[in-house]
């Protein structure tokens, strides 16, 4: 039932993964708008709301775009310029505005009156983007589904030793597999999500079973999940199947500018989704089938036992037809061991309803 665990750089001393509760990554990705003021607002809300991570996508733009896709024109309701580049420029936050984030988010605790700081990484979308989230010493680093093929750029990530999380939007299950034992050639520090990179995904598109799929084929990777779905309930879903990383997109405002706020979470989802998938954790349990102590009320209340069916004299053996199973006072036989009552004699006369105790019964014959 436990499964690979990672341990966290960057000194949170916190492992995930086995039977560790699920990491739970607020992704602010670009949701900032591309302001710092809002991005602090969005880090004290994911803390408020009880997410474990928030995350941001740093890139360095002429590593990860050719001129040609910078170039490009990028007109719509969700553009901030006339061409991607433009459009990118703007949402793109610079590095001290990381360093400054990075530090806003270790008191994140403290202005919500929490023990616990929250964590703070980004999706490193080119190589360059990947050598500052080093020198930043984040917890992880996540490698966005854009990469999820880029082995080049995870070979040198994984090769750093720092924990590696790989979302598997838009790739094939052989590709994935050369993620795996590429990464596990340098680390065992790896988790992969299941991801699939729609805006959002339409439920028939999301296919979590392939987290079984990932569990059984990946044994060494941590099995996550990468969320693009509207609503809550699909990823709570996910953690019901196996999921020790969960991530989704979070936003002040669902209706603002911008191609990810419309399957990004409102606080107030974020906050149920936090809850549920706490609540759900709690739930699952373990395997063992036992009696709980909470259900001993309702065992008094309605939990039957066995009774006379009819008046019995004292001294007749009884049959099964003179026994029934119903909700008696005081607790007497239980039901499943009716049939052991068969041939037994009674000590004392039953009215029809009474209960059978040890009490009314001869005592069983000793046995050869
Ligand atoms: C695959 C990938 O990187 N996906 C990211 C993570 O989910 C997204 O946040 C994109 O950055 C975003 O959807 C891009 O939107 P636009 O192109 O309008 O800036
Ligand atoms: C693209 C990203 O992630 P995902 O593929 O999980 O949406 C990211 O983290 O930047």
């Amino acid at each position: 039932m436990s499964g690979p665990t990672i341990q966290l750089a960057g000194g949170s001393g916190r492992r995930i993964g086995g039977q560790h509760p699920c990491l739970i990554v607020a992704e602010i990705g670009q949701n900032h708008q591309g302001d710092v003021d809002i991005a602090k607002r969005m880090i004290d809300m994911a803390k408020r709301c009880g997410a474990d991570c928030v995350k941001l996508q740093k890139s360095s733009l002429p590593d990860k775009f050719a001129g040609s896709a910078l170039r490009r024109p990028y007109e719509g309701p969700h553009s901030w310029g006339a061409t991607y580049g433009e459009h990118k420029a703007h949402l793109e936050l610079s590095r001290s505005a990381y360093r400054e984030l990075q530090e806003y988010a270790k008191q994140a605790g403290t202005r919500a009156a929490s023990l616990v700081d929250i964590l703070f990484t980004a999706s490193a979308m080119d190589p360059v983007s990947a050598e500052f989230l080093e020198e930043l010493d984040v917890p992880f680093v996540k490698v966005g589904s854009g990469d999820a093929d880029n082995l080049p750029m995870i070979s040198e990530i994984a090769g750093r030793g720092r924990p590696v999380v790989v979302s598997t939007g838009m790739q094939s299950l052989e590709t994935v597999r050369r993620v795996y034992e590429l990464v596990l050639r340098h680390t065992s520090q790896l988790a992969l999500l299941q991801c699939t990179s729609a805006y959002p995904t339409p439920g028939e598109h999301v296919h979590l079973r392939v987290l079984q799929q990932y569990q059984q084929a990946f044994p060494r990777a941590v099995i996550g999940y990468s969320g693009h779905e509207q609503g809550t309930a699909i990823t709570v879903a996910a953690v019901a199947l196996g999921a020790k990383i969960v991530e989704r997109h979070v936003t002040l405002d669902h209706s603002w500018r911008g191609s990810d706020h419309a399957c990004s979470l409102e606080p107030a989802q974020l906050a149920a989704l936090v809850s549920d998938i706490r609540r759900l954790e709690l739930a699952l349990g373990t395997p063992a089938k036992a009696v709980q102590p909470s259900e001993h009320a309702c065992w008094l209340k309605l939990g039957k036992t066995v009774v006379a069916r009819r008046e019995l004299a004292a001294g007749c053996r009884l049959t099964a037809a003179d026994l029934a199973v119903k909700v008696a006072e005081p607790k007497g036989w239980q039901p499943e061991r009716l049939n052991q009552l068969v041939g037994r004699r009674l000590r004392t006369a039953l009215q029809a309803d009474d209960s059978v105790t040890d009490d009314v019964l001869e005592p069983e014959p000793e046995r050869e």
